[in-house]
């Protein structure tokens, strides 16, 4: 394994624009790197104030961090979205300059982004900065991976630019976010705190109800917000620490576009991908936690073998599984769920493996999937239809695929739930529920005031 040295760096960036022809032309070079072990969340809060549009991804399973900072490249997409996104990866990746000997899981080239939930719904001013797709390749990037630390540099060059001037701004930044920033252990006070129209909400999950018994329509997720005033500006290193502290079992994330942040906990994997091998998860259907081992035991078996949490749940590995498998080949899924236990709340669980077919790519797979009836519904257009109509809620990018991906076709998207929006000193919180035709809009209700818990925990709440 050859290491990048520090000399190299100027000779790399040479070449890369001694091959670019004309003014409007450039080249995206990147170069990773080993380095000593390193706190991400020091990380990610030493470019507070150096860089804007921070990234933090960590995943739940695996001792797995990413930390993006800066932007070296952007991909926006908003009509034909993932044909757009899809077709500008490829484009950029073409005519890369890629130094990455370690070829490990989420170094060198890696977009980090988003989608919104649903492009065809118009998106109100609180979603602004968060377009319908949205990528982007940070300037630097710290990935962590099995107790090893990899910093990849991006940097986009043309034809003017000046090897030794880039390596030498790169250099400088560098060291800057390397100094060690301790994180602000803030005590945020809520100072108001609103749920957004909840009766008129009952009402909808009434009318969805009446949608299921009166079309072919099975399953319809209904969403809400609560709304959060604070004391001062909101610390996102410090909200980032304590979801680490206590939601060990979701993925933590954070997307910061300009002054706004988007970011949570969540446990619901959308798919993961490690070359061909493919995973998705189901999770839906939802009960609380007990208050001692033995309640807790009582309800995750009441759950497993509730009728209308396994129909809620049903519906979605039904999906997923037509969903992908004419993309797949040795599809496996088990034929009953387990239980996923989470801190404030548990679902039934059923993970789905299969390996990829060559001609597809994970965006492939991101469309045919989102969003599942475990944010949507089922049939997927029609249900989509109804929230679009009824639910008074601009979602944005909460329930949507929210993740990462290189260019060695590893990647990995969650579903944006157990999240929030946060801008300044205001917070948007979000939750839904699956609705079917025995729910409950009362116990729906109190269903999403459990899934708001994450969130208000470490807000203040
Ligand atoms: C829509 C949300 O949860 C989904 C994921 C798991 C369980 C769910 C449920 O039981 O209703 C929801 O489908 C949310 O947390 O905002
Ligand atoms: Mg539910």
């Amino acid at each position: 394994m050859i290491e990048l040295k520090e000399e190299q760096v100027e000779t790399i960036l040479e070449k890369a624009i001694e091959g670019i022809n004309s003014d409007d032309d450039y080249q995206l070079v990147s170069m990773t790197k080993k380095i000593k072990y390193n706190n991400a969340l020091s990380f990610f809060e030493a470019a507070k104030y150096i860089k804007k549009n921070r990234t933090f991804w960590m995943s739940s399973e695996e001792d797995f961090y990413l930390v993006g900072i800066g932007q070296a490249y952007e991909i926006i997409a908003e009509e034909s979205r993932f044909e757009e996104t899809k077709k500008a990866w490829n484009q950029l990746l073409e005519k890369a300059t890629i130094y990455n000997p370690y070829e490990q899981p989420g170094t060198g080239i890696v977009a980090l982004g988003g989608l919104s939930f649903d492009p065809k719904k118009p998106t109100t001013p609180l979603w602004e900065n968060f377009k319908p797709s949205h990528f982007t390749v940070p300037e630097f990037l710290m990935t962590k991976h099995n107790r090893e630390c990899y910093l990849t540099v991006n940097i986009l060059v043309r034809k003017n630019d000046h090897p030794r001037q880039l390596a030498n701004e790169w250099r400088d930044l560098e060291n800057s976010l390397f100094q060690k920033a301790s994180i602000e252990k803030q005590m945020l006070t809520i100072t108001e705190k609103k749920e957004i129209e909840p009766t008129e909400w009952k009402e909808t999950v009434r009318k969805a109800k009446e949608k299921i018994n009166h079309s072919d329509i099975e399953k319809i997720v209904l969403a809400r917000e609560m709304y959060l005033r604070f004391n001062e500006n909101a610390n996102i290193g410090s909200i980032l620490q304590k979801l680490l502290d206590t939601h060990p079992s979701s993925y933590i994330f954070a997307i910061e576009k300009d002054e706004d942040c988007f970011l949570g906990a969540t446990p619901e994997r959308l798919v993961k991908l490690e070359k061909d091998h493919l995973l998705s998860t189901c999770l839906a259907g939802t009960a609380p936690r007990g208050k001692t081992k033995e309640e807790d035991q009582a309800i995750s078996e009441g759950l497993l073998h509730d009728q209308k949490n396994r129909e809620e749940h049903d519906f979605v590995v039904k999906m997923i599984k037509n969903a992908i498998k004419d993309c797949c080949t040795h599809l496996d899924v088990p034929n009953e769920p387990i239980i996923y236990p989470l801190t404030n709340l548990q679902h039934l669980y059923t993970p789905v493996t299969a390996t990829l077919k060559k001609e597809y790519s994970l965006f492939d797979i991101i469309e045919k999937l989102h969003p599942t009836p475990a944010l949507g519904g089922t049939p997927k257009e029609a249900s989509l239809q109804f929230i679009r109509e009824y639910e008074r809620l601009d979602r944005g990018w909460y329930g949507a695929p929210i993740g990462w991906l290189d260019s060695n076709q590893n990647g990995e998207f969650a579903v944006a739930i157990r999240s929030a929006l946060i801008k300044d000193t205001e917070a948007s919180l979000f939750a839904g529920c699956g609705v079917v035709k025995d729910s409950n809009p009362d116990e729906e209700y109190e269903e999403t005031n459990i899934k708001f818990l994450p969130m208000l925990s470490v807000l203040g709440g």
